[in-house]
Parts: C-alpha cells; sequence; structure tokens
C-alpha cells in the first residue's frame, strides 16, 4: 500500500543546530500515529517541515505523493494547531461557513460539519462563550473540510478533560477507519498508549524508536510487575515461597524479566492464590527507556 506520508533521511539545521537529524518514517493510510518526544526534540519543526512551512536541509518527505506545501500536497492535508484560535464574536457555523469559503468548497456544508464533532447544538453561539474543548471542535471540524488524506495534528486533546478527550479520539478512529493518516504528537502518553497504532519517538532530533506498541515493548525488554493477592491468612507462605516479593497493600508484588514470566506464572499457579494480575511496561516506562538511553 502506498504510504501517505514517506519521510527519508530527513535533516533540519538551525544556525549550526540541528533540529532533525536522519530522520525516515512512513504513515500509511488509515493508520494512527503518535509523534513523542520531550519539549525541542523537534517535534514541532517535523510538523511544520510536513506542511510546507519551513523547508528541511537534508533527505526527501513526499506528502500524499506531492512536494510538501504544494497546492497538491495543500488539498489533501489538514492540520489542527495546539491552540486554534478563532474570531471570538464568530458563531460556530459562521466561522466554518468562512473556512470553507476559503477553501473553495460549498459554506452549506458548515452544519454537517460542525455536527460530526458534536457541535450542532452550539453552531450558532459565538465562539467566545464555548469552552477550550468546544474551540478543539471547531478546530478538527476545519481540519475535516474537503475529506483530508493526512491530519497533522499538534497536541490536539492537551487541555481537554477526559471526556471531551475520549470523543476526540472516538472521531479520530473514525476518520482513520475511512482511510485518512493521522500523525498526532502527544505528552499524554496514557491516552497515546490506547487509541494509537503506531509509536514514533524523538529524542534531541533523532527518531531513537519506532513501531507499534507491541514491538518496542518486546525491543526494551523491560521488566514485568505481577502482583499477586494471598488466600486469606496465607501471605506469609506467599512471601516465602516467592523471595523478592515486596507486600503493597494486602497483596504481593514481583518484578521479574520478560522471559521468566511463563515459569513465574507456572510458579505462582502451584501456590493457590486468591488472585494475579501481570501488568506489562506502560509507553511512559518504554519512553523513558528509549529516550533516557540518549541520555535525556
Ligand atoms: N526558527 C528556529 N530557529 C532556531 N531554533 C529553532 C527554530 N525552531 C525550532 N528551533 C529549535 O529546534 C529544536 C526543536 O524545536 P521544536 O519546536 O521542533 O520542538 P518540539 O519537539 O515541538 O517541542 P515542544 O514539545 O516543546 O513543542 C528546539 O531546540 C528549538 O529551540
Amino acid at each position: 500500500m502506498t504510504s501517505t506520508l514517506t519521510i527519508s533521511h530527513l535533516t533540519k539545521r538551525f544556525d549550526g543546530f540541528t533540529a532533525l537529524n536522519d530522520v525516515s518514517f512512513s504513515v500509511a493510510p488509515g493508520s494512527r500515529v503518535a509523534l513523542l518526544g520531550h519539549n525541542g526534540a523537534g517535534k514541532s519543526t517535523m510538523m511544520k517541515i510536513i506542511l510546507g512551512l519551513i523547508a528541511g536541509d537534508g533527505g526527501s518527505i513526499t506528502v500524499c505523493n506531492a512536494a510538501p506545501g504544494s497546492a497538491e500536497a495543500r488539498a489533501q492535508v489538514a492540520y489542527l494547531p495546539e491552540n486554534a484560535a478563532f474570531h471570538p464574536a464568530l458563531t460556530g457555523e459562521e466561522q466554518l461557513r468562512q473556512y470553507l469559503r476559503l477553501r473553495g468548497e460549498n459554506p452549506a456544508q458548515a452544519m454537517a460539519l460542525l455536527d460530526r464533532v458534536g457541535l450542532a447544538h452550539a453552531a450558532r453561539r459565538r465562539i467566545g462563550t464555548y469552552s477550550k474543548g468546544m474551540r478543539q471542535r471547531v478546530g478538527l471540524a476545519q481540519a475535516l473540510i474537503g475529506h483530508p488524506r493526512l491530519l497533522v495534528l499538534d497536541e490536539p486533546t492537551s487541555g481537554l478533560d477526559p471526556v471531551s478527550r475520549r470523543d476526540f479520539y472516538a472521531l479520530l478512529d473514525g476518520l482513520a477507519a475511512e482511510g485518512a493518516a493521522i500523525l498526532l504528537s502527544s505528552h499524554a502518553l496514557t491516552e497515546v498508549e490506547a487509541r494509537t497504532d503506531h509509536i514514533l519517538i524523538l529524542s534531541k532530533g533523532v527518531l531513537v524508536a519506532e513501531g507499534a506498541l507491541v514491538d518496542l515493548r518486546r525491543r526494551a525488554a523491560l521488566p514485568i510487575v505481577m502482583t499477586v493477592v494471598p488466600q486469606p491468612g496465607q501471605g506469609a507462605d506467599l512471601a516465602a515461597a516467592l523471595p523478592g516479593a515486596v507486600p503493597v497493600g494486602g497483596a504481593y508484588q514481583i518484578t521479574c524479566p520478560q522471559e521468566e514470566k511463563l515459569a513465574l506464572l507456572g510458579r505462582i499457579a502451584t501456590l493457590g492464590v486468591a488472585d494475579l494480575e501481570v501488568t506489562p511496561p506502560s509507553l511512559e516506562d518504554i519512553y523513558s527507556h528509549f529516550s533516557r538511553r540518549d541520555g535525556q
């Protein structure tokens, strides 16, 4: 399948400072890709290059089979900045109609777009009265104009409450299911872990890890944690049978390397415990592992 976005050996320097160093990756249609990295890692720089706002210094980049920033690419790419700003005196509908006109589309689509992002009820209210979550939805509605093949979203859920975040990702899921490719940056690793298919980790301008969460987890080879709940009155026996187990609120936690997981599970099963929970390393653990390896 042809990639919607292909970046090959991309390098960007600012006055001798290397913001992106030999970065290569691609984004397939219908995939939800998270771009992670510390402050200053190069995420925004990458997005600006994808959008054609600035040029790279080396390497190549193809956006929807076109050069970034070309009319062909711009027609197929949508961007949502972290803090989308709108005219506070316009209603949601008026703002959307204006964007539609600017994109050469029929302004009558405004209500359908607002409905799609759950804002139809507030379409005739001024944006100045909208909450942050509602303004983000206006931004997303604007980004949906013209059925883009690639959505570039810069920290789209920052400042949103948990329900708004969930709704926002549900919308993205629908777009991805229709074949749109989504590249989003985020510092909210827990939600990224659950809602994206592919993860890119940038550290000081270098792509230090890339893959599905399950691949990154395997490559990081971080220990897993087992939480074992003893049968009533059996805590001391359980602790004696599992050297290294740490008591935590009536249960015992054991940390073990991935490769010893199954053997340990077998041993625990013979002990007749009341309950058992296996916690794999989180994306936060994996992210720290790959970022810190490079001195972050
Ligand atoms: N126009 C510029 N001139 C000089 N340096 C720049 C310029 N734009 C970005 N940089 C530098 O490039 C590096 C990457 O910046 P960038 O904004 O891409 O990081 P980021 O990963 O988006 O960070 P954040 O999470 O804080 O938004 C930083 O060190 C930044 O200071």
